[in-house]
């Protein structure tokens, strides 16, 4: 059988590199023994090809081609319009608008909605999270334990003039007060066809081996996204690569991989579902002393503020609340 020249790179790798991987409490060893210390990113359960398991250890993102069916993301398009409509009311669940709306005036339209998160108390929203296909593959990135920590369904409206749709480039861990990195996995699935033009996602391969860098709301004329941390000092020279998906298409990628998405200049609203995964063993920081102080800082602002707590609530906590476990075991999440 001929092997691709990444897959024989892969191979050589892991046979002659190899060592033992270093110990993560509580993880089975089973799961841990196909996880190197030359392909550290992913593990070796025969789900991935040989070249994709190294396309996602050099570049830090995945594509899969349709794997969630239409039926499935028809369903939750429907699921959102009824919580547009304000037909249910779901527990914990973050309705946001874009700023540029936010700041106008009010327009009571499903249409100002730019953004859902924490939708876990939803079921039908929730079913995305639990799909056997997506945690199949999840598997193969942070092992069999599997937490959902954080949902959304994106809703990205078209560019109200001032460039407010875009999603400026970030690392999602900043957001994240749980380790190891490398036991977190974001899914992202198109609901629609993705491209340029309606601000499809941007990456920019192979940073996930990068450190942590310090995020910031970067200086845009027109306004920035509550939270809508970037970067700081962004090159925009950095090689980058869209990704242009289909509906269905689902991308994996790690929490240190830089990404963020152009505006839309499209009449619509495009859309995607995405879900956060984490490793049953991963541990909680303290994020006191770090760069994602500032971050934390505005979590416990808005907590604060929509739920009358005070300082004895913790990032820690604010996660911890939001988790589900989806397969395997809650071990320390
Ligand atoms: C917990 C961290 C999330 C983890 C993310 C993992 C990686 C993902 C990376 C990201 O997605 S980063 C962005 C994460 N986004 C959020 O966490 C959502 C943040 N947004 C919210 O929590 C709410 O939309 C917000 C509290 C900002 C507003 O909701 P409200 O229901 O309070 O809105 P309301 O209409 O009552 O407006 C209150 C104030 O917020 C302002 N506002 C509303 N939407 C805004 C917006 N989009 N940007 C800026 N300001 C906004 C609004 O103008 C008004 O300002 P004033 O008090 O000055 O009048
Ligand atoms: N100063 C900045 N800090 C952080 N991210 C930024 C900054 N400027 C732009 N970006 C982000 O870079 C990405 C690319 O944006 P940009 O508008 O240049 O291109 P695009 O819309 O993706 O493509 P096109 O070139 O077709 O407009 C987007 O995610 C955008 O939010
Ligand atoms: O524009 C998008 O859909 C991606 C947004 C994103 O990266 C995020 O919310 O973390
Ligand atoms: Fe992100
Ligand atoms: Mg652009």
């Amino acid at each position: 059988q001929k092997m691709s020249r990444a897959a024989e790179r892969l191979r050589l790798l892991i046979t002659h590199l190899d060592r033992p991987p270093a110990a993560i409490a509580g993880a089975s060893s089973g799961a841990l023994s196909s996880h190197s210390t030359a392909a550290p990113y992913t593990f070796g359960n025969n789900l991935l090809t040989p070249e994709q398991r190294l396309f996602y250890e050099e570049n830090g993102f995945l594509l899969i081609k349709n794997l969630v069916s239409e039926e499935d993301i028809d369903r939750f398009r429907r699921e959102f319009e009824r919580i547009c409509r304000q037909e249910i009311k779901v527990p914990g669940l973050v309705v946001m608008r874009d700023v540029a709306i936010a700041k106008s005036e009010f327009v009571p339209d499903q249409k100002a909605v730019s953004k859902l998160q924490d939708f876990q108390e939803d079921p039908e929203l929730f079913r995305y999270c639990s799909l056997p296909e997506i945690l199949k593959y999840v598997e193969c990135f942070i092992g069999p334990n599997i937490m959902a920590m954080h949902t959304m369904l994106i809703n990205k409206p078209p560019d109200a003039g001032k460039k407010t749709s875009r999603h400026p480039m970030h690392q999602d861990l900043h957001y994240f007060p749980f380790r190891p990195a490398d036991r977190i996995v974001c899914a992202w699935t198109a609901m629609e066809k993705v491209s340029r033009q309606n601000g499809c996602l941007v990456v920019l391969p192979g940073s996930h081996k990068g450190t942590l860098q310090e995020h910031d709301y970067p200086e845009w004329e027109g306004g920035v996204n509550k939270m809508y941390h970037g970067v700081r000092g962004y090159d925009p020279q950095h090689p980058r690569v869209h990704l242009e998906m289909e509906k269905g298409d689902t991308v994996f990628f790690h929490p240190l991989l830089i990404h963020g998405s152009g505006m839309n200049q499209t009449q619509g609203f495009r859309k995607a579902i995405s879900c956060h995964y984490a490793s049953g063993d991963c541990y909680y920081i303290d994020v006191k002393g770090t760069t994602q102080e500032n971050i934390e800082k505005e979590v416990k602002e808005i907590a604060a503020r929509k739920y009358a707590v005070g300082d004895e609530i913790t990032l820690k906590d604010t996660w911890a609340v939001r988790g589900r476990l989806v397969q395997g075991a809650r071990i320390s999440m």
